[in-house]
């Protein structure tokens, strides 16, 4: 095997495993490579860079992203794909916006000719994890998005369902839409319409999709379209991505020889298990509340009073709980919107964040060198980001999924633990009790 040919900039790490499994289930084998890369990329036909700019300023959000893709490309994908949140978690200021304006700048300049003003054309669509977009707007299961819970997320709060209106306030460029009954007419009918938008000035396409047969009608289009020798930039969350591995591999999922291939990971040592919860989302709450194994609570007020004695504390307690259980322990902050609020009034806007996401990268770093915990499971994207930074990854290769979107990881070349980055939203109530028995 060569190079990559899909290419991925993921605004977060449990974005970029989520893609990464999406992709190892249509066959393609998919690394995840945690922050700016150096060096070639090892082998395999999907590269995911996972960055931590979805709440990241602006500035810095655009540069990691122009550093990750033009590695991409220069390991020769032909494929640049942004994968934002199947939420858009974002806010008006970006990022998702001027990444994706950077992007085609990246990829067109300086080019005439079809690939000269081409779009970047993208939908969070995906529909195995109940998210579907029509008419532009984003529906979460049966909810529209501003009535679901990310209306109260801590840091992206989603508070409008109209996707072409959320994209307007976040680039200069014009946001055009194709919609659902463009998208079942097929592939030539969704290309042409894209065709049409790119002539009338967009500079990003929202594509509407309801299920798997429009992402590849999508894919299709896509992977048809006349780019010259620029690479196409494509954006969404992991189910386009799963449509254009699919698409590319012949239309049908790869038979499951290539699917187990594509997951092989190394062994890896036997050990204590521990779970960090960061995530405030409504199914985390849930997976929290239905623990039943030691849980011990991580909170702001404490750690903003004192950092270091709030951690040591928490270790201390973690410790004290293996010595009288083989089980999981649960070290989490999760809360309710009205206690996020308090805390957020209380510490000043985002000081919680910026608090809970030290702690959990010490404590992970901390129960892995002292407490010999072997196999992590985190809940959420940033705190995920916040606890791979913290333990210096690199590369980490796809293991098997405990769900859509939830596969365990494991670094390469140093096999030394298993972690499973949970994105908030993702997984089974009782996950922080199931999932363990896939854990290679
Ligand atoms: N009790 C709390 N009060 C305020 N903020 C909190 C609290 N607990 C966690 N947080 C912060 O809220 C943020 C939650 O974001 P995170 O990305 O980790 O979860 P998520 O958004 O649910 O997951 P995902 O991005 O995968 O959907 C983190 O920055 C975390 O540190
Ligand atoms: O698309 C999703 O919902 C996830 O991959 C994600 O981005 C979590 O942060």
């Amino acid at each position: 095997m060569t190079g990559p040919w899909l290419g991925a900039v993921a605004d977060d790490l449990t974005g970029a495993c989520d893609l990464a499994d999406a992709v190892s289930e249509q066959g393609e084998s998919a690394i995840v490579v945690v922050g700016t890369p150096g060096g070639p990329p090892p082998a395999c036909g999907c590269a995911v860079v996972a960055l931590k700019s979805r709440t990241a300023p602006r500035a810095e959000a655009v540069g990691d992203s122009l550093t990750a893709a033009r590695w991409l490309v220069e390991a020769g994908c032909t494929t640049i794909y942004q994968k934002y949140c199947s939420t858009f978690d974002s806010t008006d200021e970006g990022n998702i916006g001027p990444v994706a304006d950077a992007l085609v700048q990246l990829a067109t300049a300086g080019r005439a000719g079809p690939a000269g003003g081409a779009p970047s054309v993208g939908t969070p669509a995906t529909p195995r994890v109940g998210r579907t977009l029509y008419q532009g707007q984003l529906f979460v299961g049966r909810q529209l998005l501003s009535e679901s819970p990310l209306r109260d997320h801590p840091l992206t709060p989603m508070r409008d369902s109209d996707l072409v209106r959320v994209l307007s306030r976040q680039t200069r460029a014009t946001v055009a839409l194709v919609d659902w009954n463009t998208v079942a007419a097929g592939p030539e009918r969704i290309h042409a319409a894209i065709d049409a938008a790119r002539r009338t000035g967009a500079g990003h396409v929202l594509v509407d999709a309801l299920t798997e047969t429009d992402l590849d009608n999508l894919a299709t289009a896509l992977l048809r379209a006349p780019t010259g020798d620029a690479p196409l930039v494509a954006g969404g969350a992991a189910g386009l991505a799963a449509a254009l591995a699919r698409v590319r591999g012949g239309g049908t999922p790869s038979p499951g020889l290539n699917r187990a291939a594509a997951r092989a990971v190394p062994a890896v040592p036997n050990g204590r298990r521990l779970i960090l919860s960061g995530s405030c989302s409504a199914r985390t709450r849930e997976q929290v509340a239905r623990f039943t194994g030691p849980l011990v609570s991580l909170s702001p007020v404490d750690l903003d009073a004192d950092f270091g004695q709030t951690v040591d504390a928490v270790l201390a307690a973690v410790a004290e709980a293996y010595r009288t259980t083989d089980d999981p322990v649960l070290v989490s902050s999760s809360a309710d919107p009205v206690l996020v609020a308090r805390y957020d009034s209380q510490l000043g806007p985002g000081r919680s964040a910026e608090l809970l996401e030290a702690a959990a990268g010490e404590i992970a770093a901390r129960a892995i060198a002292t407490l010999g915990v072997r196999r992590l499971l985190t809940a959420g994207g940033e705190t995920a980001g916040a606890v791979v930074r913290a333990l210096g990854l690199g590369v980490l290769r796809v293991g098997p999924a405990v769900g859509p979107g939830l596969p365990w990881m494991v670094p390469d070349p140093d096999p030394k633990l298993a972690i499973l980055f949970k994105s908030g939203n993702f997984g089974e109530p009782d996950l922080f009790h199931t999932a363990w028995k896939l854990a290679p």
